[in-house]
């Protein structure tokens, strides 16, 4: 373990506009606060650099969710809490990041930020979901395109029903019982 404490990834699943990112950030302040390393691999960015070129097909989601994977376990087994606020919108693409971590021995929660599309597509933070109802953009997660909830996540979060401190706090508390902090 590093003297910054032990490595963990915390991946956030969740539909656009959920809160991920949010959740993330703050959570993420708080961490480097109390002395831990962080790192926060946001979908976005990711999507500019690692996977560029990728777009939101079944296979490129699921190339996208394995390289994140792969990369939040390396920094992960390095002494980083690593945020990941990302859809991740198939099951099986998400527990083959679940095994990949399991196999190698670094901690791993999944926390489902479980906002209803309701909530989301009023926040539309992006305006996707605007593009989608006008019929400018298909395959939107949640609309027309699937989000497998996942079916025993590590936390799942009613995000539109707390405040963003209350949830990174949740997240936190989870941590601290699973013995990753
Ligand atoms: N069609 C469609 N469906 C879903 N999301 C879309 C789409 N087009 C663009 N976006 C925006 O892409 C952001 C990053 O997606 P992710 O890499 O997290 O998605 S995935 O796990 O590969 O499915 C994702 O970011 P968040 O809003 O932060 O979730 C979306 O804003
Ligand atoms: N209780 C809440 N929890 C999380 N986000 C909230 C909440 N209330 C309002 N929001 C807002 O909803 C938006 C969520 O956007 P974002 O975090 O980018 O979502 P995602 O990363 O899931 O796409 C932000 O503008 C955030 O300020």
């Amino acid at each position: 373990m590093s003297e910054h404490g032990q490595g963990a990834t915390i991946w956030l699943t969740g539909l656009p506009s959920a809160g991920k990112t949010t959740i993330a950030r703050a959570l993420a302040r708080r961490l480097a606060e109390e002395g831990h390393r962080v790192e926060v691999l946001d979908g976005d960015e990711i999507r500019e650099f690692l996977s560029a070129g990728l777009g939101f097909g079944r296979e490129d989601r699921d190339t996208n969710v394995q390289r994140i994977g792969f990369v939040a376990e390396l920094l992960s087994s390095h002494g980083v809490k690593t945020l990941v606020p990302v859809i991740a919108p198939y099951a099986d693409s998400r527990e083959a990041v679940r095994k990949r971590h399991q196999a190698a021995g670094t901690g791993y929660v999944e926390i489902h930020v479980a906002t209803p599309v309701e909530v989301c597509s009023e926040r539309d933070v992006k305006g996707l979901y605007a593009k989608q109802a006008a019929g400018q953009l298909t395959g939107l997660t949640g609309v027309d395109d699937p989000y497998e909830e996942p079916v025993e996540p590590d936390l799942r979060i009613a995000a539109h029903e707390q405040s963003v401190a209350e949830s990174a706090d949740a997240v936190h508390a989870l941590l601290a019982a699973r013995g990753l902090l």
